[in-house]
C-alpha cells in the first residue's frame, strides 16, 4: 500500500476511534440521567423498614451532629416507654413486687420522661435505679413474655447499655441507632447517593392507618422492597390482637404483588429479624400457629415455608422477578445484601430500557 493508502487508512481510524467516543460519551450521559433510582419500602409495621433505611444512611456517611443529639434522645424516649411498659405489665398481672418497689420505680419512670422533655441526660443515681430495676425478679419476667405486649425486642439491648447511655458525652453508635423504635407516622423520604447512584428511599409507616399512603408511589417507583418479620410467626398486631403478624403479612403481600401494581418495578422481598427466627424456633413450635407446616422446627425447614408461603400466592408474572433475602436489618452485615439488592435495581432498570 503506498504513503497515500496509508494516511486514508489512519483517518478512517482515528474516524472510527472519534465515533466510539462519541456514542460511550452519549451511553454514559444516559446511563448518569437513568441511575436515579426509587425504593418504596413497605410491609406491616414493626417489620423493619425504618432500620433498613438507617443501614443505608449509614452506608452513606451516618448522621450529623444534630441528628446524632436527636438519636441520644430518642433512646431516652425509648427508655422512658419500655420502662413504663414493663411497669404495667408487673402491675397488670399482680407480679412478685413490694408496694415501696412499685412507687420508687413509677418516680423513675417520671426522672425519665422529664430527661426526655428537659433534653438532659440521665445522671448516675437514674442510671443505677434504673439497672436495679432492669435485673429485679418480676421485670425480668415481664420481659420474658415481651411479646404478649408488643414491647419492643430492642429494650434489652438499652438497659444492658445503661452504663455508656448515661454518660453527658454518649455518642450512640450505628448499633444504637439501628435498635431505637420509633412507628413511622406518614411516608419519609430520603435523598441520598451511593455507589454513584442517586437514590430515593421511600420508607412508608407500616400499621393498617397508615397503609392508604403507599398507593400514591405505586406508579412511579423502580424497586419495591417488602419487608416482613419473618420471626413474628406466633404474634399479634397492635392494632388487631385477633390477628397473626405473619398471616397479615402474607395477606398483605399477595395484595401488593397481585400482578396489578409494580408490573416494571424490580421486586424484593426481605424475610426479616432471622436472629429472631432463629432463636425463637429453639422453643415456639411453627406448627402451632400455622398448622399447614409440616416439617421440622428449625430455623432452615421454617425459612423454606414461608418463602415458599410468599411465593405461592404470587401472581405469576412477579414470580420470576422476585429477589428473596433472609435478612437481620440490625448487623451491618445487611450492608452487603442492600449493595446487591442495588446492583438488582440497577441492572433490571437498565435491561428495561434495553441499555443493557
Ligand atoms: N433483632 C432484630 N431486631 C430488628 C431487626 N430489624 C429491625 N429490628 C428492630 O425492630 C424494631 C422495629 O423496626 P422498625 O424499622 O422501626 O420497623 P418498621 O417496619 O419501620 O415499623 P413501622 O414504622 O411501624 O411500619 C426496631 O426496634 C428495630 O431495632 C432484625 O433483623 N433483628
Ligand atoms: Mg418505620
Amino acid at each position: 500500500m503506498g504513503a497515500c493508502g496509508s494516511v486514508m487508512q489512519d483517518e478512517a481510524l482515528k474516524e472510527q476511534a472519534r465515533i466510539h467516543r462519541q456514542i460511550e460519551k452519549s451511553l454514559e450521559k444516559k446511563k448518569s440521567a437513568l441511575l436515579e433510582q426509587s425504593v418504596l419500602l413497605i410491609g406491616p409495621g414493626e417489620s423493619g423498614k425504618s432500620t433498613v433505611l438507617k443501614q443505608i444512611r449509614a452506608m452513606c456517611g451516618g448522621y450529623t451532629k444534630h441528628e446524632l443529639e436527636e438519636k441520644k434522645l430518642l433512646i431516652l424516649r425509648n427508655l422512658w416507654t419500655f420502662s413504663d411498659m414493663l411497669l404495667e405489665y408487673v402491675i397488670k398481672n399482680y407480679l412478685d413486687m413490694n408496694e415501696t418497689d412499685k412507687k420508687k420505680y413509677k418516680v423513675m419512670i417520671e426522672e425519665l420522661k422529664f430527661c426526655v422533655m428537659s433534653g438532659g441526660h440521665m445522671g448516675d443515681e437514674l442510671a443505677e435505679t434504673v439497672k436495679v430495676f432492669w435485673l429485679c425478679a418480676p421485670i425480668q419476667e415481664a420481659y420474658e413474655k415481651r411479646n404478649t405486649y408488643h414491647l419492643t425486642e430492642s429494650a434489652g439491648y438499652f438497659f444492658e447499655n445503661i452504663d455508656r447511655i448515661k454518660m453527658p458525652d454518649f455518642q450512640p453508635t450505628n448499633q444504637d441507632i439501628v435498635r431505637i423504635r420509633v412507628p413511622t407516622t406518614g411516608v419519609v423520604t430520603a435523598d441520598v447517593i451511593l455507589k454513584n447512584i442517586k437514590l430515593s428511599v421511600i420508607d412508608c409507616g407500616g400499621q393498617r392507618q397508615e397503609r392508604r399512603k403507599w398507593y400514591h408511589y405505586f406508579d412511579d417507583v423502580h424497586a419495591v422492597l417488602f419487608v416482613a418479620a419473618i420471626s413474628e410467626y406466633d404474634q399479634k398486631l397492635v392494632e388487631d390482637e385477633s390477628v397473626n403478624r405473619m398471616d397479615e403479612a402474607l395477606n398483605l403481600y399477595h395484595i401488593v404483588f397481585n400482578g396489578k401494581y409494580f408490573t416494571k418495578a424490580a421486586c424484593i422481598l426481605f424475610l426479616n429479624k432471622i436472629d429472631l427466627f432463629r432463636e425463637k424456633v429453639k422453643s415456639v413450635s411453627i406448627k402451632k400457629f400455622h398448622p399447614g407446616f409440616e416439617g421440622a422446627n428449625t430455623a432452615e425447614d421454617g425459612a423454606k415455608y414461608f418463602r415458599r408461603k410468599f411465593r405461592d400466592g404470587m401472581h405469576p408474572d412477579f414470580k420470576k422477578r422476585l429477589y428473596c433475602h433472609e435478612t437481620c436489618a440490625i448487623s451491618d452485615q445487611v450492608q452487603i445484601i442492600i449493595n446487591t439488592v442495588i446492583d438488582t435495581v440497577v441492572q433490571e432498570n437498565l435491561k428495561d430500557t434495553g441499555m443493557i
